[in-house]
């Protein structure tokens, strides 16, 4: 099996306003198509370390690597570029562009990487939102279309750049049980037949039962 995601001997601390040891030695291993969910109590640091996975928070002790390469000292503009191409993100929010149509919103992440060209692009945006069932969306602007849909958008556009793995923080927080199963469908499937690796954090333990581990944390530690 090929690990896509190693994180080893994870530690942070808050210095403010009292120094605070908010992860405790954090050691796992993602491989490849492997769907893993982070649960654990409010406030027990899932956040954190999924700042510190997804490359954003630099300011910690430890080693974490990505694909097999190294990416802790990495700098900034480097570890930009192996962000855009290597992690999708799905949020709680969507975060898309109101105003931007379907397809633009789901291309922007493959613009800002600028390794195709823009025929390719959208053809890529096209394929992405067929893979979502919403290729008839995709002129629609993001404003005009569905909560659950909105999500969709969001797993098209995290796919885009053929990630090596999908991180979410609380992607179905926000959905109804229908729009939230279907989610979930999604990321089996994703993992299942693309051979994709996903580590979403979440409170729905329906969701993460069906995940194929469950990570459990207590006070900033893993402890299952
Ligand atoms: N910038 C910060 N400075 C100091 N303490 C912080 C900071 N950010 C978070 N914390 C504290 O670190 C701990 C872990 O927070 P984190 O957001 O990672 O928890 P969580 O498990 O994701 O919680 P939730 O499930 O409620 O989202 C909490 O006690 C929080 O108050």
């Amino acid at each position: 099996m090929k690990p896509i995601l190693e994180a080893r001997h994870i530690n942070k601390f808050f210095r403010k306003p009292v120094l605070f040891h908010v992860l405790k030695d954090i050691n796992f291993t993602i491989n490849k198509g492997e769907f893993t969910s982070i649960m654990g109590k409010s406030g027990c640091g899932k956040s954190t370390l999924l700042y510190i996975l997804s490359t954003m928070d630099t300011d910690y002790e430890g080693e974490l690597s990505l694909n097999q390469q190294l990416i802790t000292g990495a700098e900034r503009k480097e570890l930009s570029h192996i962000r855009n191409k290597y992690i999708g993100f799905v949020f709680q929010f969507h975060y898309l562009l109101p105003e931007f149509s379907v397809l633009e919103n789901v291309i922007l992440p493959a613009k800002k990487l600028g390794e195709k060209s823009a025929e390719e692009i959208i053809s890529d945006g096209h394929d992405k939102l067929k893979i979502l069932n919403i290729d008839h969306l995709a002129k629609k602007r993001a404003s005009q279309i569905s909560g659950g849909e909105k999500q969709r958008v969001a797993i098209a556009r995290a796919l885009i750049n053929n990630p090596a793995i999908i991180m979410g923080d609380e992607p179905t927080g926000n959905l109804d049980s229908y729009n939230a199963d279907n989610v979930f469908n999604i990321f089996r499937q994703l993992s299942d037949e693309e051979n994709l690796s996903l580590l979403v954090v979440t409170h729905d333990e329906d969701f993460a039962k069906q995940t194929d581990r469950i990570i459990t944390m207590g006070d900033g530690r893993i402890i299952s």
